[in-house]
């Protein structure tokens, strides 16, 4: 079986990224941009919680700890839930780096180590290039610390996206909820009308 990282990536020509000069400065930590996303939202009690900075050029650093909550096997993380952890900091990249809007289109996991309940997972993800609307990213995940072995690599493509794509495609209620608490948002992350 071929694994992902021996194929091609970005799998097409593609521009360098570049960073938004508006972007957050390397060092920043940057707020959930969603209360109730189950990625990095503080108000989904067993959510994922990823915390999220900034570093230098194209890149983020993110951390995931895995609860019970969390589990697929016994005392073992889900490996959907894992996935779910790389979209989420992926995702970070492309919105906090490039300032725009996008949304998953394809999202590749490797599962390399099983990551234990209690681990802390460092999610290194980076911006590989840029092709019109499409951005490709990846990202390594370690176990316990920055230097610790790898246990999952992802790569995505995202789409960027127009802010009507989410006032079209999300659900009233949800959408009348952070018109009536603005603070739900995090309008900061992105230029929502560049
Ligand atoms: C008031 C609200 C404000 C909100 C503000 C938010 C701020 C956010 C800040 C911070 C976020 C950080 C964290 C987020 C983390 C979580 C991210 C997620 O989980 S996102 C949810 C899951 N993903 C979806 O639900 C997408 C569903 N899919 C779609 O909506 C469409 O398919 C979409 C937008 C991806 C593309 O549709 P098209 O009609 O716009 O464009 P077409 O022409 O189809 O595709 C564009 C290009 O991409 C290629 N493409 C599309 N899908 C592809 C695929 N699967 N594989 C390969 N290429 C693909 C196409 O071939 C095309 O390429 P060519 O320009 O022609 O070269």
């Amino acid at each position: 079986m071929t694994r992902t990282t021996e194929q091609p990536w970005p799998p097409l020509p593609t521009e360098a990224p570049e960073r938004h000069a508006d972007a957050p400065a390397a060092g920043t930590d940057l707020p959930s941009h969603y209360a109730h996303c189950f990625g990095c939202g503080e108000r989904i009690e067993q959510g994922l919680h990823l915390r999220t900075t900034a570093c230098e050029g194209v890149a983020i650093r993110s951390t995931f700890t895995v609860t019970a909550a969390h589990q697929g096997a016994p005392g073992l993380a889900h490996g959907g839930l894992l996935a779910c952890a790389f979209d989420e900091a992926l995702g970070a990249a492309v919105a906090n780096l490039l300032r725009r809007p996008a949304v998953t289109a394809k999202l590749e996991t490797e599962f390399v180590r099983p990551v234990p309940v209690g681990t802390t997972l460092h999610i290194d993800a980076h911006l590989d290039g840029v092709a019109g609307r499409k951005v490709y990213v990846s990202a390594e995940g370690r176990l316990g610390g920055e230097d610790g072995d790898v246990a999952v690599r992802a790569r995505a493509l995202f789409v960027q996206v127009k802010l009507t794509h989410f006032l079209e495609h999300g659900r009233p209620e949800d959408l009348r909820k952070i018109a009536a608490d603005p603070s739900l948002l995090n309008r900061r992350a992105v230029e929502l009308n560049p």
